[in-house]
């Protein structure tokens, strides 16, 4: 390849990159391996000059661009950049001398070290203290408004403390979201038989992106800069964070003023230790001229400033032996790729398994079972295999072939077309059924005791049930020769199912694990058809009339029950005598009928369940985000944003004694 093709190619592939990652909110590779593409795109065209391009059109010298449509744009009055950024302390160094050639006359230069989050990048604008707009980066330049999605967040105060206020300020900061968050977000999807969310930082940015709102997911924001100030009375860096800091705004809990780059490079191995500690994930430390007239003097490129550099941690890595690839396969049918390991310590956790992602992260990577491996545990919650390392492959090895590997496993699946997942085409899966089912007996669901995974396993393997009706033919004969079994245990699972029979109906319809329907959804719909066979013939635009069931979700249910196979399963376990019909408990007489209700912050004595079960008994819905169509918020210790939102939208705010007042 000559050096045009070879720059032509990374040029195009850096660009798709920047789009799943900016636009996208989504990631193939891993911001190490991004990094190193860049890296080698800027020494080919250092080394071409003649093939040089105007910035906007090579992206080595422009901002990734996150812009979408949907929002209104909104030009910066100080321009957003990114950061130039080494994973050497070398480079580090080279970067002081090339600043101390600027000043000369200085024997060390003072600096500010701070961590670097990793999260999503937002511009927030006070005026005379009164927040007025937040704005993403977009393309350095002009960004898009997401003032709605972000105002009343506990991080954003709409008015700033104290006296002396700017009359106008650009605060400059990161959105995320913490690891507790991300885990309670992807429990939820896990729960409604959704792709699960790659990471932290990727959630972050399509929360931020969300055109409806941001559902009720709490986000976070650390300050750390400023754009535009008039009148600018800061003199340092560190100025900027104190005056942040005092005006209520949150900075981060530790920065480092500094003499020299060894003094530096110190408070980044100070960080590095005590980085876990903080509960925004940090990708590195950005080391910034603290002095603001020098900063100005050493000005910008045209993508970065020239006295700050971002110095990155590498993730941390292991190397180990990848035993088997094997395959998850999801409630709704996508088959996931997973490398089964030889148990290796990773950033302080014994990691045996990690997601190979997808059939073409296998061929490019060229992973084969056998090899020794590189895995790596970077922002990500799951470990990613990085890399193999072909010399110490095994002689015989031959590349992975998905395809032919399914087949011998028996899993019918097909190609999503144009896309590099596949999914079950069968719905007599062994694997699938088994997630199906344990989905359906789980305590989300019909919450049936003793029929957890390892029971259902059997039971499907032994060919005695296939999918959830066929539970309720099991005889105790059945049952017994089942491993760990024996006469009593065999006995308690038969009357749990007979039990299960009565369980309300908003549980049988989250247990048939319709994509996109958890449990409120279920609660929301049980209580507005009250049956199976009603629920089975609404049209979408009937469904999208109920509060809380989206056009998506609308679509799903009905997608649903047009299926032959899914009709055949209500007949059967109406036939089975299951709950499929109850008082429609929308209708019900009760104080809040028809009216919903949304929980937030502590109450002084109701537990969430206990609570919640009061406002069903009473007639209403509780729900989990304000909207116009709220009736009340009941609010109790540290209520923080849907209070305010509540406030805002004129929501009548109930406290625990009002509530009870209202409902008993
Ligand atoms: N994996 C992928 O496919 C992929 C694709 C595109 C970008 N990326 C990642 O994004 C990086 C490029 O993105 P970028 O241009 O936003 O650069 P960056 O994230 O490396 O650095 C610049 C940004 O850091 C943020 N930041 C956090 N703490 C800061 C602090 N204390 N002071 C100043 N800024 C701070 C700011 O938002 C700033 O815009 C890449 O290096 C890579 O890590 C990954």
């Amino acid at each position: 390849m000559t050096d045009r093709e070879k720059i032509e190619s990374l040029r195009a592939e850096i660009a798709r990159h920047d789009e799943l990652y900016y636009r996208n909110s989504d990631q193939e590779i891993s911001d190490q391996e991004y990094d190193k593409l860049k890296r080698e795109l800027v020494h080919l065209e250092e080394a071409n000059p003649d093939l040089a391009l105007a910035p906007e059109n090579t992206p080595t010298a422009r901002v990734g661009d996150d812009r979408v449509e949907g929002f209104a744009k909104y030009k910066h009055l100080q321009g957003m950049l990114s950061l130039d950024n080494t994973y050497s302390d070398d480079e580090l160094r080279d970067f002081d001398t090339r600043l101390k050639k600027i000043f000369p006359d200085e024997l060390s230069l003072p600096y500010l070290v701070e961590p670097k989050i990793d999260g999503v990048a937002v511009s927030l604008t006070y005026e005379n203290g009164r927040f007025v707009r937040a704005v993403t980066r977009g393309n350095g330049t002009e960004g898009d408004e997401i003032t709605n999605n972000l105002r009343g967040l506990p991080d954003i105060p709409e008015k700033l403390a104290g006296s002396k206020h700017p009359k106008l300020i650009e605060i400059r900061g990161e959105i995320y979201m913490t690891d507790e968050e991300f885990a309670r977000i992807n429990q939820e999807r896990e729960d409604q038989g959704l792709e699960l969310f790659k990471n932290p930082r990727n959630l972050t940015s399509g929360t931020v992106k969300q055109l409806g709102g941001i559902s009720g997911r709490n986000l976070h924001i650390v300050l750390y800069g400023i754009g535009h100030c008039e009148p600018l009375t800061f003199k340092t860096q560190s100025d900027i964070h104190q005056a942040i800091h005092d005006w209520g705004l949150r900075t981060q809990e530790k920065i480092w003023r500094v003499e020299g780059i060894e003094a530096a490079w110190s408070a980044i191995e100070e960080l590095d230790q005590l980085r876990h500690s903080f509960d925004y994930a940090t990708d590195g430390a950005v080391v910034k001229l603290d002095n603001l007239e020098w900063q100005k003097e050493a000005g910008f490129t045209s993508k970065a400033p020239r006295w700050a550099i971002a110095y990155k941690f590498a993730a941390e890595q292991a190397e180990t032996i990848l035993k088997a690839i094997s395959v998850q396969i999801g409630r709704t049918g996508a088959v996931t790729p997973v490398a089964e390991l030889e148990p290796v310590e990773l950033a302080g956790t014994t990691v045996s398994r990690a997601t190979l992602h997808n059939e073409d992260e296998i061929s490019r990577k060229d992973i084969r079972p056998g090899d020794t491996v590189v895995v790596q545990k970077a922002g990500e919650i799951i470990p990613q295999v990085l890399r193999s390392i072909p010399d110490k492959r095994p002689a015989d090895s031959q590349p992975f072939d998905f395809a032919a590997f399914l087949q011998e496993q028996g899993i019918e699946a097909e190609r999503v077309e144009g896309q590099a997942a596949w999914r079950i085409t069968s719905k007599d899966n062994p694997v699938q059924m088994r997630r199906r089912i344990t989905h359906f007996s789980s305590k989300a669901c019909m919450d049936i005791e003793n029929l957890g995974e390892a029971v259902v396993d059997q039971l499907v393997s032994r060919e005695l049930i296939k999918d959830q009706a066929d539970l309720y033919q099991l005889s105790f004969e059945d049952v017994l020769p089942l491993e760990k079994f024996a006469d009593k245990s065999a006995r308690n699972l038969i009357d749990a199912l007979e039990r299960s029979k009565q369980q309300p109906l908003w549980r049988l319809i989250h247990g048939l694990g319709i994509t996109h329907v958890g449990a409120q959804a279920s609660k929301d719909i049980a209580g507005h058809y009250g049956s199976l066979e009603k629920l089975a013939s609404v049209s979408v635009e009937e469904l999208t009339a109920i509060d809380g069931i989206g056009g998506i979700m609308a679509e799903s249910i009905n997608a649903w029950f047009a299926d032959e196979t899914n009709r055949t399963l209500v007949q059967r376990l109406t036939d089975y005598g299951l709950n499929v019909a109850e008082e429609i408990t929308q209708t019900k007489d009760g104080p809040l009928q028809g009216k919903t209700v949304v929980l937030t912050g502590t109450l002084p004595s109701l537990s969430r369940g206990e609570a919640t079960a009061m406002i069903e008994a009473a007639g209403g819905r509780a729900s989990s985000s304000v909207s116009k169509k709220t009736d009340y918020v009941l609010a109790g210790e540290s209520a923080g944003s849907k209070l305010e939102k509540a406030q805002k939208l004129g929501i009548t705010v109930l406290s625990e004694e009002a509530f009870r007042e209202l409902v008993e």
